[in-house]
């Protein structure tokens, strides 16, 4: 079964969703131009409510130590998810925090793999999403879906992870199609930019739990 990660929870309601509905990860966006940005009370009020088995996931653009310090101590971080960020300084700040440490993978295109190979000893995990435009406000949570074909065949570096404009009605098919051991999703359970809906979090955990 391929475990899920419910990303850019903002309320108490949305953890909850998730932590019963089975998810492996919840995320906390520190990155104040999103919808789902949490300042530093909302992510330990939010984390407080997380049960161990539950990993929490800090999500970042490009971050400075201290914000990713602070965030960690905050939230409670098991793991630290960098979009736009090199791989010397995700080595880093794996180094410094001695947390898990995801790399996001922006992808259009076959061709947009190849920056999957240089986090090999820099990050624990590689997070496909689909690539976002670049004058786009956020590199991630858009709702963009990849074509999952561009990974056929692909021999993974590192263990990873599938994203990009995943919901409840094509999650299954993801997985089937790709063998992703790992989803993630945001905007494909929301009502509006930031506002999770508990039904589609709970609709999406058990389309992901029903391919078994
Ligand atoms: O979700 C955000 O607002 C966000 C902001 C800045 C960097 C990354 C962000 N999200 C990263 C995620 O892990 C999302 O879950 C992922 O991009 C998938 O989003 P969606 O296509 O909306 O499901």
């Amino acid at each position: 079964m391929a475990a899920v990660k419910i990303c850019g929870v903002t309320s108490e309601a949305a953890v909850d969703a998730a932590v019963r509905g089975g998810a492996s990860h919840v995320g906390l966006v520190f990155f104040p131009p999103s919808p789902r940005h949490v300042d530093w009370d909302c992510a330990a009020a939010l984390a407080a409510r997380v049960p161990s088995h539950v990993g929490i996931v800090g999500v970042f653009v490009d971050p400075d130590e201290q914000l990713v310090e602070q965030a960690a101590q905050a939230g409670r971080l098991a793991t630290i998810q960098l979009h736009k960020t090199a791989p010397g300084k995700v080595a880093h700040l794996r180094r410094l925090t001695e947390l898990d440490t995801w790399a996001a993978v922006p992808v259009k295109v076959r061709a947009d793999l190849q920056a999957a190979r240089g986090y090999v000893g820099a990050a624990d995990r590689l997070l496909y999403d689909a690539k976002t435009p670049d004058d786009a406000a956020l590199p991630g949570g858009m709702g963009l879906r990849f074509d999952w074909a561009v990974l056929d065949g692909f021999v993974h570096p590192l263990p990873w992870a599938l994203s990009g404009g995943l919901d409840p009605a094509n999650v299954a098919e993801a997985i089937a199609r790709t063998g992703a051991p790992l989803v993630d999703v945001s905007s494909g359970v929301e009502s509006a930019p930031g506002v999770k809906d508990v039904d589609k979090v709970a609709a999406f955990l058990q389309a992901a739990a029903a391919t078994g």
